[in-house]
């Protein structure tokens, strides 16, 4: 689920996120676009090793609407994992 308003309402299914980050698809602006994603894929492979507990933590800074959310839900669909966003106060 999406926990995407402070109001405590459940918007809409992982699947249906997903497709609102990446509606119109993630645009390759540059190096630090391809670099973020190449690393998502080493990342995804971590994730999987059965050597690792399968949880991997992973911080994107950056100022407001400079893509992370965009970038972090086009990782989690190359992963084919859940992609679930969280909004805290802060
Ligand atoms: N590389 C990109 N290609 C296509 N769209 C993008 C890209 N980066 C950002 N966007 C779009 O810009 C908008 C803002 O991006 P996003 O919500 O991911 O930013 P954010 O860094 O998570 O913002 P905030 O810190 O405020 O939560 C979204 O509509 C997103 O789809």
């Amino acid at each position: 689920y999406c926990l995407q308003h402070q109001d405590n309402e459940y918007s809409s299914s992982s699947g249906e996120v997903l497709e609102d980050f990446l509606a119109r698809g993630i645009i390759n602006w540059g190096t630090p676009v391809s670099r973020i994603l190449d690393k998502g894929m080493l990342f995804i492979q971590q994730a999987r090793t059965t050597e690792t507990s399968g949880l991997v933590s992973v911080l994107l800074e950056g100022p407001p609407n400079s893509g992370k959310t965009a970038l972090a839900a086009q990782i989690a669909k190359n992963s084919d994992f859940p992609f679930v966003k969280v909004c805290t106060p802060e």
